[in-house]
């Protein structure tokens, strides 16, 4: 499937008109992580659809949930912007970016610099770079590219071997250790587990995917993660800014 996703994305990249900039107020994605008020921060993502799961949102306002998260406390949000696997849209970006405080990443498969110059004219605060889809001497110009910007990036793995690679050429800022393989589809909440310690104490670490409940959260903090990326699990749920709650075992009374 990520193989299948990259050449989509060649295509794009290929056929991409950059839009007008925005113009849209930069807000830091680390600083809002690093200063949640829970401990453990939240990256709410705003999903319809993905390859795994089909459809997950029938009457989908994305303007609508992102306000419900920002209601519910998350610290950071993500939006999807490829349209032939997750039906986003880059203009839902902007759109969110105009209605809310939060910082916002761009969830997008990056393979090219022209892509990040798309992503700080629509308003993206941040960016995804997937080691698994870069080389990695390709990965280290695009994060510094993004850096130049003033994006921040989200640097994902799967595993230690991807781990290693990425360390042989950046010191991340933000880490995601993805529990999905985006080759299988598999989601292992334990995946992050025993690799917390070959990662550098200054690079804040994400647990990515397939997290449901409070006891999911305690355990991926027990293995090092200091924040958390949700999709599925909150957009399921009616409302978005008690799903949030729920996942932290708070209290729903609003
Ligand atoms: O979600 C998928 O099916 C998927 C398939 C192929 C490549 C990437 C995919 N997801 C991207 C993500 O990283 C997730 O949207 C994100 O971590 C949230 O995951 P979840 O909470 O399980 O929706």
């Amino acid at each position: 499937m990520l193989d299948k996703i990259i050449e989509t994305k060649k295509e794009e990249v290929k056929n991409l008109i950059l839009p007008e900039d925005e113009g849209l107020p930069n807000h830091s994605f680390l600083d809002a992580l690093i200063t949640s008020n829970r401990d453990m921060a939240l990256i709410a993502e705003v999903k319809k659809a993905s390859p795994s799961k089909g459809l997950i949102k029938e009457n989908f306002d994305p303007v609508e949930i992102a306000l419900a998260y920002e209601k519910g406390g998350a610290d950071c949000l993500s939006v999807l912007t490829d349209s032939p696997y997750f039906q986003g849209k880059r203009e839902y970006l902007t759109a969110i970016k105009r209605a809310v405080n939060l910082p916002v990443l761009r969830k997008d498969f990056i393979i090219d610099s022209i892509q990040i110059d798309e992503a700080k004219r629509i308003g993206a605060d941040a960016v995804l770079l997937i080691s698994e889809a870069l080389e990695p001497a390709l990965l280290k110009d695009l994060y510094q590219y993004s850096y130049e910007l003033g994006l921040d990036v989200l640097v994902e793995v799967h595993d230690q071997h991807n781990l290693e690679q990425v360390l042989h050429v950046i010191t991340p800022k933000i880490l995601g250790v993805n529990n999905r393989n985006l080759k299988t589809f598999e989601t292992n909440i334990q995946q992050l587990e025993g690799m917390a310690s070959s990662i550098p104490e200054e690079t804040l670490l994400v647990s990515e995917s397939g997290i449901y409940t409070k006891e999911d959260l305690d355990l991926v903090k027990q293995y090092g993660a200091k924040a958390v990326l949700v999709g599925e699990s909150l957009m399921r749920k009616e409302n978005q800014s008690l799903a949030v709650k729920q996942l932290f075992g708070e209290s729903l009374n609003v």
